[in-house]
Protein backbone atom coordinates (compact mmCIF):
# COMPACT_ATOMS: atom_id res chain seq x y z
CA UNK A 1 0.00 0.00 0.00
CA UNK A 2 1.81 3.43 -0.83
CA UNK A 3 2.39 5.86 1.70
CA UNK A 4 3.10 9.50 1.77
CA UNK A 5 3.70 10.08 5.21
CA UNK A 6 4.84 13.83 4.81
CA UNK A 7 1.19 14.45 3.61
CA UNK A 8 -0.99 12.58 6.56
CA UNK A 9 -2.63 14.93 8.87
CA UNK A 10 -0.41 15.48 12.38
CA UNK A 11 -3.48 15.00 14.14
CA UNK A 12 -3.63 11.61 12.97
CA UNK A 13 -1.63 9.05 15.37
CA UNK A 14 -2.30 5.90 16.91
CA UNK A 15 -1.97 7.99 20.17
CA UNK A 16 -4.77 10.75 19.18
CA UNK A 17 -7.23 7.65 18.59
CA UNK A 18 -6.58 6.16 22.13
CA UNK A 19 -7.07 10.04 23.25
CA UNK A 20 -10.05 10.26 21.29
CA UNK A 21 -11.44 7.23 22.70
CA UNK A 22 -10.84 8.42 26.23
CA UNK A 23 -12.38 11.19 25.79
CA UNK A 24 -15.43 9.73 24.40
CA UNK A 25 -15.67 6.95 27.43
CA UNK A 26 -14.93 10.51 29.72
CA UNK A 27 -17.82 12.84 28.41
CA UNK A 28 -20.11 10.35 26.97
CA UNK A 29 -21.91 12.43 24.30
CA UNK A 30 -25.62 11.89 23.65
CA UNK A 31 -25.78 11.41 20.22
CA UNK A 32 -28.98 12.33 18.85
CA UNK A 33 -29.91 10.16 15.43
CA UNK A 34 -32.88 10.80 13.37
CA UNK A 35 -32.41 7.75 11.49
CA UNK A 36 -34.33 5.00 9.78
CA UNK A 37 -36.03 1.49 11.73
CA UNK A 38 -33.93 -1.25 9.38
CA UNK A 39 -30.60 -0.39 10.97
CA UNK A 40 -31.54 1.77 13.81
CA UNK A 41 -30.69 -1.10 17.10
CA UNK A 42 -26.95 -1.46 14.90
CA UNK A 43 -26.64 2.09 15.48
CA UNK A 44 -28.06 2.56 18.90
CA UNK A 45 -25.66 0.03 20.02
CA UNK A 46 -22.16 1.14 17.95
CA UNK A 47 -23.26 4.30 19.67
CA UNK A 48 -23.23 2.71 23.25
CA UNK A 49 -20.07 0.60 22.56
CA UNK A 50 -18.07 3.82 21.52
CA UNK A 51 -18.95 4.93 25.34
CA UNK A 52 -21.65 7.41 23.23
CA UNK A 53 -25.06 7.50 24.76
CA UNK A 54 -27.83 6.91 21.56
CA UNK A 55 -31.24 8.81 21.80
CA UNK A 56 -33.97 8.41 18.46
CA UNK A 57 -36.07 11.01 19.04
CA UNK A 58 -37.68 11.85 15.51
CA UNK A 59 -40.77 13.36 16.24
CA UNK A 60 -41.34 16.85 15.04
CA UNK A 61 -43.02 18.06 18.38
CA UNK A 62 -39.61 16.87 20.29
CA UNK A 63 -36.63 16.27 17.30
CA UNK A 64 -35.50 20.32 17.61
CA UNK A 65 -35.92 20.14 21.94
CA UNK A 66 -33.77 16.78 21.88
CA UNK A 67 -30.61 18.01 19.57
CA UNK A 68 -30.31 21.62 21.57
CA UNK A 69 -29.51 19.65 24.49
CA UNK A 70 -26.84 16.90 21.92
CA UNK A 71 -23.30 16.65 21.61
CA UNK A 72 -23.85 15.53 18.13
CA UNK A 73 -27.27 14.83 15.42
CA UNK A 74 -27.20 12.26 12.86
CA UNK A 75 -29.61 13.27 10.11
CA UNK A 76 -29.90 9.45 7.83
CA UNK A 77 -32.38 9.65 5.17
CA UNK A 78 -33.04 5.82 4.83
CA UNK A 79 -36.46 5.84 5.33
CA UNK A 80 -38.09 9.26 6.09
CA UNK A 81 -41.45 11.37 5.34
CA UNK A 82 -42.02 14.69 4.42
CA UNK A 83 -42.60 14.53 8.16
CA UNK A 84 -38.86 13.63 9.43
CA UNK A 85 -37.20 16.17 6.29
CA UNK A 86 -39.11 18.83 8.69
CA UNK A 87 -37.76 16.93 12.07
CA UNK A 88 -34.36 16.66 10.53
CA UNK A 89 -34.28 20.37 9.66
CA UNK A 90 -35.41 21.59 13.04
CA UNK A 91 -32.62 19.10 15.12
CA UNK A 92 -30.30 20.09 12.48
CA UNK A 93 -31.08 24.17 13.04
CA UNK A 94 -30.96 23.25 17.07
CA UNK A 95 -28.07 21.43 16.50
CA UNK A 96 -26.36 24.69 14.67
CA UNK A 97 -27.57 27.12 17.52
CA UNK A 98 -25.57 24.70 20.19
CA UNK A 99 -22.76 24.53 18.29
CA UNK A 100 -23.18 20.59 18.27
CA UNK A 101 -21.91 19.09 14.91
CA UNK A 102 -24.26 17.76 12.35
CA UNK A 103 -23.63 14.51 10.46
CA UNK A 104 -25.70 13.93 7.50
CA UNK A 105 -25.95 10.25 5.63
CA UNK A 106 -27.71 10.99 2.48
CA UNK A 107 -29.00 6.98 2.51
CA UNK A 108 -29.94 6.29 -1.07
CA UNK A 109 -29.00 9.63 -2.36
CA UNK A 110 -30.24 9.66 -6.55
CA UNK A 111 -32.37 6.57 -6.55
CA UNK A 112 -35.70 8.86 -6.27
CA UNK A 113 -36.25 12.43 -6.51
CA UNK A 114 -37.75 12.68 -3.35
CA UNK A 115 -34.14 11.75 -2.03
CA UNK A 116 -32.19 14.24 -3.57
CA UNK A 117 -35.21 17.25 -2.88
CA UNK A 118 -35.42 16.27 0.59
CA UNK A 119 -31.15 16.04 1.16
CA UNK A 120 -31.10 19.38 -1.07
CA UNK A 121 -33.74 20.88 1.27
CA UNK A 122 -31.47 19.80 4.59
CA UNK A 123 -27.95 20.99 3.54
CA UNK A 124 -29.62 24.50 2.43
CA UNK A 125 -31.11 24.77 5.75
CA UNK A 126 -28.25 23.06 8.08
CA UNK A 127 -24.97 23.80 8.66
CA UNK A 128 -23.48 19.90 8.05
CA UNK A 129 -19.94 19.38 9.79
CA UNK A 130 -19.47 15.92 7.55
CA UNK A 131 -21.36 14.25 5.12
CA UNK A 132 -20.93 10.27 4.70
CA UNK A 133 -22.28 8.26 2.04
CA UNK A 134 -21.47 5.42 -0.11
CA UNK A 135 -19.52 5.77 -2.83
CA UNK A 136 -22.03 5.87 -5.33
CA UNK A 137 -24.02 8.49 -2.95
CA UNK A 138 -21.44 10.92 -2.63
CA UNK A 139 -21.11 10.78 -6.65
CA UNK A 140 -24.84 11.88 -6.80
CA UNK A 141 -24.62 14.52 -4.53
CA UNK A 142 -21.54 16.00 -6.25
CA UNK A 143 -23.39 16.12 -9.07
CA UNK A 144 -22.14 13.08 -10.97
CA UNK A 145 -24.87 10.88 -12.78
CA UNK A 146 -26.38 9.25 -10.41
CA UNK A 147 -24.76 5.39 -9.41
CA UNK A 148 -27.27 3.70 -6.74
CA UNK A 149 -29.89 0.92 -6.78
CA UNK A 150 -32.11 1.79 -3.92
CA UNK A 151 -29.79 2.23 -1.17
CA UNK A 152 -26.85 0.62 -2.69
CA UNK A 153 -23.46 2.02 -4.77
CA UNK A 154 -23.29 0.63 -8.21
CA UNK A 155 -20.29 1.28 -10.79
CA UNK A 156 -16.36 1.94 -9.93
CA UNK A 157 -15.98 5.70 -9.22
CA UNK A 158 -12.89 5.95 -10.23
CA UNK A 159 -12.93 10.00 -9.50
CA UNK A 160 -14.74 9.57 -6.08
CA UNK A 161 -11.67 11.70 -4.67
CA UNK A 162 -12.50 14.83 -7.02
CA UNK A 163 -15.58 14.20 -6.74
CA UNK A 164 -15.48 14.22 -2.91
CA UNK A 165 -13.56 17.40 -2.46
CA UNK A 166 -15.71 19.25 -5.18
CA UNK A 167 -18.54 18.66 -2.51
CA UNK A 168 -16.58 19.69 0.51
CA UNK A 169 -15.89 22.90 -1.29
CA UNK A 170 -19.54 23.45 -2.09
CA UNK A 171 -20.87 22.85 1.22
CA UNK A 172 -17.97 23.06 4.12
CA UNK A 173 -18.32 19.86 4.99
CA UNK A 174 -15.95 17.08 5.64
CA UNK A 175 -16.52 14.40 3.15
CA UNK A 176 -16.80 10.40 3.86
CA UNK A 177 -16.79 8.31 1.16
CA UNK A 178 -17.03 4.53 2.12
CA UNK A 179 -16.18 1.48 0.03
CA UNK A 180 -13.61 -1.05 -0.17
CA UNK A 181 -11.44 1.90 0.87
CA UNK A 182 -13.02 4.88 1.95
CA UNK A 183 -12.00 8.53 1.10
CA UNK A 184 -11.82 11.73 3.39
CA UNK A 185 -12.03 14.96 1.99
CA UNK A 186 -11.94 18.09 2.47
CA UNK A 187 -12.03 21.56 -0.32
CA UNK A 188 -7.94 21.19 -0.16
CA UNK A 189 -7.24 17.50 0.08
CA UNK A 190 -8.66 13.77 0.24
CA UNK A 191 -7.69 10.91 1.90
CA UNK A 192 -7.67 7.08 1.24
CA UNK A 193 -7.73 5.10 4.14
CA UNK A 194 -7.38 1.13 3.32
CA UNK A 195 -9.05 -0.25 6.24
CA UNK A 196 -11.76 -2.83 6.97
CA UNK A 197 -12.92 -6.12 6.06
CA UNK A 198 -14.76 -7.33 3.04
CA UNK A 199 -17.46 -9.05 5.68
CA UNK A 200 -17.86 -5.20 6.72
CA UNK A 201 -20.42 -5.22 3.03
CA UNK A 202 -22.20 -8.88 3.66
CA UNK A 203 -24.81 -7.63 5.94
CA UNK A 204 -27.14 -4.63 6.45
CA UNK A 205 -26.20 -1.67 8.38
CA UNK A 206 -22.21 -1.24 8.42
CA UNK A 207 -23.11 2.01 6.62
CA UNK A 208 -25.55 3.55 8.85
CA UNK A 209 -23.21 2.59 12.16
CA UNK A 210 -20.57 4.69 10.06
CA UNK A 211 -22.42 7.45 10.38
CA UNK A 212 -22.99 6.94 14.01
CA UNK A 213 -19.55 6.74 14.47
CA UNK A 214 -18.61 9.41 13.03
CA UNK A 215 -20.68 11.56 15.25
CA UNK A 216 -20.11 10.13 17.96
CA UNK A 217 -16.11 11.13 17.50
CA UNK A 218 -17.06 14.61 15.80
CA UNK A 219 -18.81 15.02 19.65
CA UNK A 220 -15.31 15.38 20.89
CA UNK A 221 -14.61 18.23 18.83
CA UNK A 222 -13.96 21.44 21.07
CA UNK A 223 -12.76 19.37 24.17
CA UNK A 224 -9.93 21.20 25.43
CA UNK A 225 -6.33 20.33 23.66
CA UNK A 226 -7.60 16.96 23.56
CA UNK A 227 -7.70 15.31 20.12
CA UNK A 228 -8.93 15.79 17.64
CA UNK A 229 -8.47 18.67 16.59
CA UNK A 230 -10.45 19.26 13.63
CA UNK A 231 -13.57 17.91 11.88
CA UNK A 232 -11.46 16.17 9.43
CA UNK A 233 -8.96 14.68 11.86
CA UNK A 234 -11.85 13.03 13.79
CA UNK A 235 -13.36 12.22 10.67
CA UNK A 236 -10.15 10.11 9.76
CA UNK A 237 -9.85 8.42 13.22
CA UNK A 238 -13.39 7.34 12.79
CA UNK A 239 -13.42 6.17 10.01
CA UNK A 240 -9.92 3.79 10.93
CA UNK A 241 -11.13 3.15 14.04
CA UNK A 242 -14.16 1.64 12.42
CA UNK A 243 -12.18 -0.22 10.31
CA UNK A 244 -10.00 -1.45 12.61
CA UNK A 245 -13.38 -3.18 14.49
CA UNK A 246 -14.24 -4.77 11.14
CA UNK A 247 -10.74 -6.37 11.07
CA UNK A 248 -10.71 -7.83 14.19
CA UNK A 249 -13.93 -9.17 14.34
CA UNK A 250 -12.70 -10.98 10.95
CA UNK A 251 -10.14 -12.70 13.52
CA UNK A 252 -12.87 -13.29 16.02
CA UNK A 253 -13.54 -17.06 17.12
CA UNK A 254 -16.83 -18.33 16.03
CA UNK A 255 -17.63 -16.61 13.21
CA UNK A 256 -19.48 -18.43 10.56
CA UNK A 257 -21.55 -15.96 8.26
CA UNK A 258 -22.94 -12.46 8.43
CA UNK A 259 -24.67 -12.49 11.46
CA UNK A 260 -22.14 -13.79 13.35
CA UNK A 261 -19.96 -11.29 11.74
CA UNK A 262 -22.03 -8.30 12.99
CA UNK A 263 -22.45 -9.65 16.83
CA UNK A 264 -18.06 -9.84 16.51
CA UNK A 265 -18.35 -6.39 14.70
CA UNK A 266 -20.28 -4.66 17.70
CA UNK A 267 -18.22 -6.94 20.10
CA UNK A 268 -15.02 -5.66 18.71
CA UNK A 269 -15.60 -1.78 18.84
CA UNK A 270 -16.48 -2.43 22.28
CA UNK A 271 -13.10 -4.03 22.89
CA UNK A 272 -11.16 -1.02 21.19
CA UNK A 273 -13.30 1.18 23.16
CA UNK A 274 -12.32 -0.39 26.33
CA UNK A 275 -8.87 -1.35 25.26
CA UNK A 276 -7.77 1.81 23.46
CA UNK A 277 -4.50 0.62 21.99
CA UNK A 278 -2.12 2.40 20.35
CA UNK A 279 -2.81 1.22 16.71
CA UNK A 280 -1.08 2.03 13.24
CA UNK A 281 -3.28 4.64 12.10
CA UNK A 282 -0.32 6.65 10.03
CA UNK A 283 0.11 3.18 7.81
CA UNK A 284 -3.77 2.86 5.99
CA UNK A 285 -3.95 6.57 5.10
CA UNK A 286 -2.13 8.10 2.07
CA UNK A 287 -3.10 11.44 0.21
CA UNK A 288 -4.41 11.20 -3.01
CA UNK A 289 -2.81 13.17 -5.71
CA UNK A 290 -5.15 16.14 -6.66
CA UNK A 291 -6.62 15.72 -10.42
N1 LIG B 1 -14.84 -4.79 0.60
C1 LIG B 1 -14.68 -4.05 1.71
N2 LIG B 1 -13.47 -4.01 2.31
C2 LIG B 1 -13.27 -3.29 3.43
N3 LIG B 1 -14.24 -2.53 4.03
C3 LIG B 1 -15.46 -2.51 3.46
C4 LIG B 1 -15.75 -3.26 2.28
N4 LIG B 1 -17.06 -3.04 1.96
C5 LIG B 1 -17.55 -2.19 2.89
N5 LIG B 1 -16.58 -1.86 3.78
C6 LIG B 1 -16.74 -0.96 4.93
O1 LIG B 1 -18.08 -1.04 5.39
C7 LIG B 1 -18.56 0.23 5.79
C8 LIG B 1 -19.81 0.56 4.99
O2 LIG B 1 -19.42 0.85 3.68
P1 LIG B 1 -20.38 0.68 2.42
O3 LIG B 1 -20.66 -0.76 2.19
O4 LIG B 1 -19.75 1.45 1.32
O5 LIG B 1 -21.67 1.47 2.93
P2 LIG B 1 -23.23 1.30 2.62
O6 LIG B 1 -23.66 0.19 3.53
O7 LIG B 1 -23.79 2.61 3.02
O8 LIG B 1 -23.38 1.00 1.16
C9 LIG B 1 -17.40 1.19 5.57
O9 LIG B 1 -16.71 1.35 6.79
C10 LIG B 1 -16.51 0.48 4.55
O10 LIG B 1 -15.15 0.83 4.70
C1 LIG C 1 -31.89 -1.42 3.21
C2 LIG C 1 -32.34 -0.07 3.62
N1 LIG C 1 -33.40 0.54 3.04
C3 LIG C 1 -33.64 1.73 3.52
S1 LIG C 1 -32.59 2.16 4.76
C4 LIG C 1 -31.73 0.70 4.62
C5 LIG C 1 -30.56 0.38 5.45
C6 LIG C 1 -29.27 0.75 4.81
O1 LIG C 1 -28.18 0.35 5.62
P1 LIG C 1 -26.65 0.38 5.24
O2 LIG C 1 -26.52 1.34 4.08
O3 LIG C 1 -25.98 0.85 6.44
O4 LIG C 1 -26.24 -1.02 4.87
Amino acid sequence: MPREDSLTPEGITGDALADTLASIADSEPLVHHLTNEVTMSETANVTLCWNGLPVMADAPAEAGEMAAGADAVLCNTGRMTEEDVGAMIAAGESANDVGAPVVLDPVGYGATSFRVSAVDRILEAVDVAVIKGNRGEIAGLAGEAASVRGVESVGEHDSIGPAARALADETGAVVVASGETDVVATAERAYELAVGDERMGTFVGSGCMLGSTLATFASTLGDGDAPPATATDAAILAVIAFGFAGERAADAPGVAGPASYRTAFIDAVAALARERPTLPVRDRIRALDRE
